[in-house]
């Protein structure tokens, strides 16, 4: 066996310590890319999310969808939301991350980025419904824009570019230690598209 047959799976931990996340840069060709982009931005029911905000209910420009193997619920700002079922371009996607990581996700949140005026706090996804410890498949569709971590006690930074068609994987202790953001930019006047793919423990 050739043993660099896999080298276009193998990635490095981008983080120092205490956790792990894998950036795989692009995964699809270009073409592949910008199919998947037009048929998300057209084809995803997309709903602006909630947020309360000191009390009153926010619409954020930012929109959002929920998929998954089931009418998993979903309930934040109090009000509850059922996941739509995989469509067959979203059940390519996740087999494609499935494929890559060695890991299996039941569900996907999509976020829609209309251009760089948009972006997402720091957060971790530690959800008490997602699997502890589970990994994340994060897939990137049309612009790039700049993803950054930041570790919850000694405050280091790590950033990172995601690519059009890329894939980052975050695994283990990630959540429990680091938070992650999207940081909004004046430069990007393009939409980005992003799918996390996790696992729902019932
Ligand atoms: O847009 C991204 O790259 C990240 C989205 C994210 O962190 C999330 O949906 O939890
Ligand atoms: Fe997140």
């Amino acid at each position: 066996m050739n043993l660099f047959e896999d080298l276009s799976e193998y990635s490095l931990n981008i983080l120092p310590h205490d956790g792990t996340v894998n950036y795989y840069g692009k995964v699809f060709t270009k073409e592949k890319s910008d199919f998947f982009c037009d048929y998300l931005l057209n084809q995803i029911p997309w709903e602006n999310d909630e947020a309360v905000i000191f009390g009153k209910l926010i619409l954020t420009k930012r929109k959002v969808a929920w998929f998954g193997e089931k009418a998993f619920e979903y309930t934040y700002s109090k009000r509850t939301k059922y996941a739509k079922f995989w469509t067959p371009e979203l059940l390519e996607l996740k087999e494609k991350c499935e494929e890559i990581s060695g890991e299996t996700y039941n569900s996907c949140l999509l976020n829609l980025y209309h251009d760089g005026s948009e972006g997402m706090a720091y957060h971790s996804d530690g959800e008490k419904d997602l699997k502890k410890h589970g990994a994340i498949a994060s897939l990137t569709f049309g612009a790039e824009r700049k993803f950054l971590f930041k570790h919850k006690t000694t405050k280091e930074k790590v950033e990172i570019f995601l690519e059009n068609g890329s894939l980052l994987i975050m695994k283990g202790l990630t959540q429990e230690n680091w938070l992650h953001r999207l940081p909004p930019t004046t430069k990007v006047k393009t939409p980005r598209i992003n799918l996390t793919f996790r696992t729902i423990e019932e």
